[in-house]
């Protein structure tokens, strides 16, 4: 499918906000931007001086011209000034969720909503915002004052959030990002917190100051639907938002004697500019009462290289021995879905040839085993992560690698201090059912340089054929299955993945 994202907003004469910040967005991350306007406003850097809804018939035109040969993969709203576009487009947005082939991810920012008066709309709108548009929208963006006025739920304290979310799901809406850029639950902290009433996350920079914020709520929601047309899951697609938009304040200007705007300065790079994920075990995890209990605690023992080279993971001692005796530094063994006592046998050959080979043996999942038997090092899944007692392994002096599978899983992860992150799965694989798609080789490229002080490994489909391009990514090992254990001379692999190895990655970050 294509990357078609359709803003429906309004014109911004001053262009730092609306249809014009929304479109510059969307090219910046790589996403096709249509647009529909409902009005045109007249404003510069100090007022808005006039606001003027396009007609009815106008509004459900370009709806129409759109919808006929350019459906969305993404639809983001931002102004809309009368009460007859909003139960056009609530009209409009139902049918195409009913007879698209793909049904649209529709975001509404709710930039004209406010508690002290509907300045840019018409009286009354509210109502049919609450009762028809929010049951067609899949991810909501409002600030703490929109909250209150769609809600009625003021956010006083982090306790406040989740019933202020609750209140917004029952009234139909998908998922809610409640943006703190307006609201301090924490002083100098821009805090977002985004629920679908199952799943939590919140994000947090430091609060910027200094900047110009005119565009700010319109370039969030449009880089989350730039994101998300790019089919980045939704925890990802904020993670993105949120670094494309605090670089967007680093270099935002004034162009007018009054309030500038946000930059769009192309795909987000600098680790400075991205996110800290909340973690549960933390004061801002505890006031919103974030599940789970992951915390960022002292770190793990880092391994003696960032460069952990090739990286076979295997199911047997078998294989751990052969490989050792054919020179491989760094290695796995993966037993997958056995009771603890039918492995641990294995686990102390495993440890012992790891140690006699002076290789760096990581365990996979059976991290109690690891620890009783001081192995190397384990390697833990993301649901691992959540049930394993990290403090105890870190404690044990072992090291750690974690599986991430994109921007989110990264960060956090990172915030953990492990000993390396892989970063999975590249390309397609027989060795696993993945839930996810591959992230191929471009989106490595940008997690490898995002993870520049944290060894790397790549995984997932990786061959012989693949690996100089994976390298080149900037990555510090490749982890591979079948690329040896189904080679018909696993040593001539060996020394060929080395070879490649041995080479400067030109990748610069
Ligand atoms: C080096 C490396 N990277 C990723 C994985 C996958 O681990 P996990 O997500 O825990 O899945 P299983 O391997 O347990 O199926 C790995 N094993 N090694
Ligand atoms: C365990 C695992 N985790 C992510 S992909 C994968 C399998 C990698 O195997 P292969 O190298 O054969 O694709
Ligand atoms: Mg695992």
């Amino acid at each position: 499918m294509n990357n078609i994202v359709w803003t429906i907003a309004g014109s911004d004469s001053s262009a730092g906000a609306g249809i014009q910040a929304d479109i510059c967005t969307f090219h910046d991350l790589g996403a096709d931007g249509c647009s529909v306007i409902s009005a045109v406003t007249a404003q510069n850097s100090q007022a808005v001086q006039l606001v003027e809804s396009v007609s009815e018939k106008m509004f459900t035109q370009q709806l129409a011209s759109l919808a006929e040969d350019m459906p969305a993969k993404v639809i983001k709203i931002g102004l809309l000034a009368s009460v007859e576009h909003v139960k056009i487009l609530a009209q409009q947005l139902s049918l195409y969720k009913q007879t698209w082939a793909h049904k649209p991810f529709v975001i509404y920012d709710p930039v004209a909503v406010a508690s002290t008066g509907d300045e840019m709309a018409e009286e009354g709108i509210n109502e049919v915002i609450k009762t028809q548009l929010l049951p067609q929208i899949d991810l909501l963006t409002p600030n703490a004052n929109e909250v209150l006025t769609l809600s009625g739920h003021a956010l006083i304290s982090g306790e406040s959030f989740k019933p202020a979310v609750d209140k917004l799901i029952d009234m139909g809406c998908g998922s809610v990002l409640i943006k703190g850029g307006h609201f301090e639950l924490v002083d100098n902290v821009a805090l977002d917190y985004w629920s679908d009433g199952k799943r939590e996350i919140a994000l947090t920079s430091p609060r910027l100051t200094d900047v110009h914020t005119h565009g700010t709520g319109c370039t969030l929601a449009s880089a989350i639907a730039g994101a998300m047309a790019l089919d980045y899951f939704i925890e990802d697609a904020l993670v993105i938002a949120k670094a494309y938009l605090n670089q967007g304040l680093k270099f935002s200007k004034a162009l007018g004697a009054g309030e500038g705007s946000v930059a769009h300065c192309g795909w987000p790079t600098d680790s400075n500019d991205f996110p800290e994920i909340v973690l549960p075990e933390s004061s801002i995890g505890y006031e919103l009462d974030l599940p789970g209990n992951l915390e960022a605690g002292p770190g793990f023992t880092p391994c003696d290289t960032q460069q952990l080279g090739l990286y076979p993971v295997v199911d047997s001692v078998e294989w751990i021995e052969r490989l050792l005796k054919m020179g491989v530094k760094t290695i796995q063994l993966r037993i997958k879905d056995k009771h603890d006592d039918q492995v641990e046998q294995q686990i102390i050959d495993a440890i012992a040839l790891g140690k006699a080979y002076k290789a760096r043996l990581f365990i996979n999942d059976y991290w109690q085993l690891a620890v009783k038997h001081q192995a190397y090092g384990v390697h833990l899944g993301q649901e691992d992560m959540d049930v394993a007692d990290l403090a105890l392994i870190a404690d044990a002096g072992l090291r750690i690698g974690l599986s991430t599978h994109g921007y989110y899983e990264l960060l956090r992860a990172q915030q953990l201090k492990p000993s390396y992150i892989a970063l999975g799965h590249i390309f397609p694989t027989q060795t696993k059912d993945m839930p996810s798609d591959p992230q191929g080789l471009e989106r490595l490229a940008k997690y490898a340089a995002l993870l520049s002080n944290t060894p790397t490994v790549a995984i997932g489909g990786i061959n012989l054929e693949r690996a100089p391009a994976v390298w080149q990514c900037g990555v510090g090992s490749i982890a591979v299955v079948t690329a040896i254990t189904k080679a018909e001379d696993p040593q001539q692999v060996i020394n060929q993945f080395n070879q490649v190895m041995s080479q400067g990655s030109t990748y610069v970050k």
